[in-house]
Order: structure tokens, then C-alpha cells, then sequence
């Protein structure tokens, strides 16, 4: 763990079932390479992450399993690891690319930029040689404007101790909002292709799809049917992304999936056990049984590595783990990431409190940070509606130290405000309460709600508001010796197979959904004024046109000037230094 990391504390547990294969999945980690440096249950780093994988390996080898490494995609955005560098992600591409991982792809937010994309095609494709794979992916050569796969389009394999026979797929939800050097194909397109008709006729153990997909979204049915289709029996594992919450699926005796949450909070642990090997004779035990799955949502600290390795301080780290730990702490000293900015006075949650409420984050934005920031002078006087979508806001700040870090934490996006001058009051007043109802005037225009929120809201569909529980520990065997415990907040998941995925016994958190998109009105007259400067987060740019449209305004691209030329990152840091103070 990283130096600054607070130290884990003891909860009970529940422990790993080990099967025939077994997987260790990431998602979703968005640059928390450096492990939680505010909250102890999610405080390992990507070296600890390293050294768990390897001890587990070798418990793999000696038994004569096999385990293999998952990650399905968005490593990058959302933390000062990868966004404060610039380039960015100078160290984090080395720091990922440490971990041995069996079967990587892509996810969106690799490829928002064009940087970006180039980056995952120079740098991340040739880390992982053969294991990284693109089934509907392309990428568009900069020098001979040739499109080209990002990487193979699925991987055959054998694993190492059992000789299981695998097919291997990799894939991206239907996505659009790709800079123009990559080409995304829809799931369903890819489907008919004949490289893909041709791999689920391969005679082959069992099939392992893998993907920036969401477990339950339309782009895994259709691959579930179409392998299904041709393999009666064949087991199928899944591995999804996207939405950054710790999910599972059933989808027949033979085919699961497994979702491992986000940002480094969450190791995913799936096993299988009745894969029939060709040649070989199942063991006794599962002769005659079907596929049985289990699966773990690890958080992500020491106490539990240690619990699920049987080892200790002294005996867990590998010397590779404790390498890579050693580079994040020399990335982050390099890129001073703990500089503080200013002092939080209290936490600011996104979902943990309600819209609008003293608690929100997004109450905070809307009265006091958006009035301050949203000022261009030459147009001073003039009464502003600003618009931010609430998806680019991406984490809680907690009281205390807001540092250089925590800025690309709730806010990693290179988002910039722009404006439309002199809108009429009657149609710019509309548009919050249009945006944040959706319907067909964006649908019509392929804008869907889901991309103005957080992605937790995909899944998440109303307010999550638990009782208070009784503790009751069952057969989990404690850590630390604590018989009542007092429970740390986290993750209580509920998925498919029932209420016991989680390794930790946590107490519940709140989740209280919030709107697309949240507005200020700044220097209003008392009067109601006939025109208004409309100014918004430019990703929001086709919602604002779309909206203007339905209300009889007739604006396009080319009305939608700069407004101000920092980014929003920039700025929030900004209004940080002016108006917190150092006293944490
Ligand atoms: N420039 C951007 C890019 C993305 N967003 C928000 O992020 C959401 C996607 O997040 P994932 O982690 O699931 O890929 C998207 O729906 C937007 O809300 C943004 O605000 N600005």
C-alpha cells in the first residue's frame, strides 16, 4: 500500500471457494492504481494487487488449478495517477501493464480521446501481446489513415495446469462517443461476421467472453444467443464493466457473468467447477454435476489479501508487488499529487445524499462553485443559466485535505465550458427540465439519458435506502477476532444469486439517484430578463442543441462559441485555493 494509505480494519469475512478455473477480475479502475488514500477498506494499491495475484497463483499451481487474470477496461480518467501527468498517463501505462493478465479489451473511456486511443494502441495492445483483444474494436493508423484491428479479434488458449481448451472474446458496448480514430461496430453487426461464426464453431472446452458490456444490457444477450445457438452445452463465462457496480448473472446452468465494481474498490473472484476437459475423466466429485459457479466481490485492502492468502505482513508482498508499489509512490511524489489545495470543510457526497440537500455535492456545485467560476468579463452583467451534466462530477469529497489528486478524482474530464450569447429566457428556462426528462427529442437525435449521469445510475434504477440490519454473522469466520463487530460502511450487494457476494461484511450505504444534469442562474435581475447567456460543459453540447430545437430555437454547432479557457478541473482547483483554507 502506498505510504499515505490508511490502514484496513478488521471486519468478518467470508472466505474464497476455489473451483476447477478461477478468475480475479478488474473494471473500471480509472487510474486508482494507488489504492483509496482516504477510506481503508479500499486501500491496496496495484503492487498489493500484483502480489495477491501471484500468491494465488502459486496456491493455483501447487493444487493443480487454474486461475487466470481478467480486465475489462476503463484503466484510465478519473484519478491523478493517470490524468495529472502530460502526457497523460505517463506512468500509469507501465504501472498497469506490471500485472499479468490473461484476457484484456477496451473500454469507452479509452477512447473519448484521440491521445487516448493512440496511447492504448502503442502502449497498452503490446504490454499484453496476445492476451489483448478487440472483437469489435478498430483503430485508424495516423500515418496511413488504414483501419486496422486494435488487436486480434479472440484468443485461443490452453491453461496451464489443466489443459482446459478456451475461446476467448473481447468486446465494447455499442458505443459512440469515440474520437475519430477508433471505429466501434455494433455487438450485433460484429456477430454476423465470419471470424465470429467461425470461432463459436471451434471445438473447444468453454468460451470466455469478456467485455466493457454491462452483464444485463442487450450487447450480451445477443452474444449469449449467438454461442448458445451453437453450443447446446458448452459453458460460457462472462465479464462485464461499464456500469461500476458489483454485479453477477445467471443465464442458463452453463453461463454466468461476473461484475467487479470500480475504481480499484473491487476484486472480482469467480469459480467454475464441472468443466468437462476433452480427453480427460472428471474427477468423482462433479461426474455428473453441471457447471457450478461461485463468486466473491473482494474489497480491495491488505487485511483481506492476507485472510484469502493465509498469509501475513511479512510473508505476503513478492518483490514485484513491492517494486510496483514503490513506482506508484514515485509517480504520485513526481506528479505532487498530495499538494493541498485547500481544506474540505465537511463530505460532499454524489449519492449518498439527496439532490438537493447541505450533504450533496451537487448542491454545492449549483450554489456556491458554479456562481463563482461562470464569469467571462466581457460579457459581465449579463444574466447566465449554466448547465453541467451530474456524470462529470465522479466522486465524493471527503472533510479534510483536497489535494491535487483529488481534483482529477471528482472531476477527470477535459471539459470546458462554451455558451450560446443571447438565448430567449422563454427556451434557455426549459431546458433543465427537458434534458433531465429525456424522451423522443433525444432519442430521435441518438442521445440517451444514460449518458448524462453516472454510470451506476444504468443499474441503480431508484433510490437505495436501507433499513437498519441485524448483524448476523452465519458460518463467516471473523478476522481479527472481533465477535460484535461495529461494521464499516460499504458494499451490501444484492445480485442474482443472493445477498452474500460480498467478502467483507459491511454496514449499508445510501444511494440516492440524481438528475442528469443541474443548472445555476447567476447576476438575474429581479425582472425576469428577455435573453440569457446559455452556458454549459461542451460534452453537453448535442442535449443543449437537441433541447433548443423542441423549444423552436434554431441553433447550431456553429453558435456555440468558447466561453472560458481553463477546463473545469482547472477552475475547480482554482476556486478551491481561493475559498478553503489550510487549516485541516
Ligand atoms: N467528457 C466526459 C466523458 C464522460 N462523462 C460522463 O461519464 C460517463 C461515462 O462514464 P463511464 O465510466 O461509464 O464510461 C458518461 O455517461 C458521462 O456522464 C462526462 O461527463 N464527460
Amino acid at each position: 500500500a502506498q505510504p499515505s494509505a490508511p490502514s484496513p480494519v478488521a471486519a468478518p469475512m467470508r472466505p474464497l471457494t476455489w473451483g476447477q478455473l478461477n478468475f480475479l477480475q478488474t473494471t473500471d479502475t480509472h487510474g486508482w492504481h494507488a489504492g483509496h488514500l482516504q477510506e481503508p477498506q479500499y486501500s491496496a494499491d496495484w503492487g498489493d494487487y500484483i502480489s495477491f495475484a501471484n500468491r494465488m497463483r502459486e496456491k493455483a499451481d501447487k493444487e493443480g488449478r487454474d486461475l487466470l487474470l481478467i480486465d475489462t477496461g476503463d484503466r484510465i480518467e478519473g484519478n491523478g495517477l493517470y490524468d495529472a501527468s502530460n502526457p497523460k498517463g505517463q506512468y500509469t501505462y507501465d504501472i498497469f501493464g506490471q500485472q499479468d493478465i490473461d484476457i484484456i479489451c477496451t473500454g469507452n473511456h479509452e477512447l473519448y480521446q484521440a491521445d487516448a486511443a493512440a496511447r492504448e494502441y502503442t502502449n497498452t495492445v503490446p504490454n499484453f501481446p496476445g492476451k489483448y483483444i478487440a472483437s469489435n474494436l478498430d483503430y485508424i493508423n495516423p500515418k496511413t489513415g488504414e483501419q486496422i484491428p486494435m488487436a486480434q479479434r479472440y484468443r485461443k488458449f490452453t491453461t496451464k495446469n489443466q489443459g482446459i481448451r478456451v475461446v476467448a472474446f473481447g468486446f465494447l458496448f455499442d458505443f459512440s462517443g469515440n474520437a475519430n480514430n477508433t471505429v466501434v461496430q455494433p455487438v450485433e453487426k460484429t456477430i454476423q461476421e465470419q471470424w465470429f461464426q467461425d470461432a463459436i464453431r471451434e471445438d473447444t472446452d468453454m468460451f470466455i467472453v469478456i467485455g466493457h458490456v454491462t452483464l444485463h444490457g442487450p450487447e450480451y444477450k445477443a452474444l449469449y444467443k449467438a454461442i448458445r445457438g451453437r453450443n447446446w452445452d458448452t459453458p460460457i463465462q462472462f465479464f462485464g464493466g461499464h456500469s461500476h457496480i458489483r454485479d453477477v448473472a445467471k443465464y442458463d446452468a452453463n453461463a454466468y457473468g461476473l461484475q467487479a465494481g470500480r475504481y480499484m474498490e473491487t476484486i472480482g473472484w469467480a469459480s467454475l467447477d464441472g468443466i468437462r476437459i476433452k480427453g480427460k475423466q472428471l474427477e468423482k466429485t462433479s461426474e455428473s454435476a453441471s457447471l457450478s459457479f461461485t463468486r466473491r466481490y473482494i474489497d480491495n485492502n491488505l487485511l483481506g489479501y492476507y485472510y484469502h492468502t493465509g498469509l501475513d505482513e511479512s510473508s505476503f508482498p513478492t518483490e514485484h508487488g513491492t517494486n510496483v508499489s514503490a513506482s506508484i509512490r514515485d509517480a504520485r511524489k513526481t506528479l505532487g499529487l498530495d499538494h493541498n489545495y485547500g481544506c474540505a470543510p465537511k463530505d460532499f457526497w454524489l449519492n449518498r445524499a439527496p439532490f438537493p440537500s447541505n450533504d450533496s455535492l451537487f448542491t454545492w456545485l449549483q450554489d456556491s462553485v458554479l456562481p463563482e467560476l461562470v464569469h467571462l468579463p466581457e460579457r459581465k452583467g449579463v444574466p447566465r443559466i449554466a448547465l453541467t451534466n451530474t456524470g462529470a462530477m465522479r466522486f465524493d469529497i471527503f472533510k479534510g485535505a483536497f489535494t491535487r489528486d483529488t481534483t482529477y478524482i471528482v472531476s477527470p474530464f477535459i471539459s470546458k465550458f462554451v455558451y450560446i450569447k443571447d438565448v430567449p429566457y422563454v427556451s434557455a428556462s426549459q431546458l433543465l427540465r427537458l434534458i433531465n426528462n429525456g424522451g423522443p427529442v433525444f432519442e430521435a437525435a441518438g442521445l440517451q439519458k444514460s449518458q448524462l449521469t453516472s454510470p451506476e445510475h444504468i443499474a441503480i434504477k431508484s433510490d437505495i435506502i436501507p433499513e437498519p440490519e441485524v448483524y448476523n454473522p452465519g458460518p463467516q469466520s471473523p478476522l481479527g477476532g472481533l465477535s460484535t463487530p461495529d461494521l464499516v460502511p460499504g458494499y451490501t450487494t444484492k445480485d442474482e444469486l443472493g445477498d452474500d457476494g460480498d467478502d467483507t461484511v459491511h454496514s449499508p450505504l445510501t444511494f440516492y439517484r440524481v438528475p442528469n444534469c443541474i443548472e445555476s442562474r447567476i447576476e438575474f435581475p429581479e425582472k425576469t430578463p428577455e435573453k440569457v447567456d446559455l452556458v454549459f460543459i461542451d460534452f453537453i453540447t448535442p442535449w443543449v442543441l437537441a433541447a433548443l430545437t423542441f423549444t423552436g430555437e434554431k441553433y447550431t454547432k456553429g453558435d456555440v462559441l468558447p466561453y472560458l479557457k481553463d477546463g473545469f478541473t482547472e477552475l475547480l482547483a482554482e476556486w478551491i485555493k481561493q475559498n478553503w483554507g489550510q487549516d485541516c
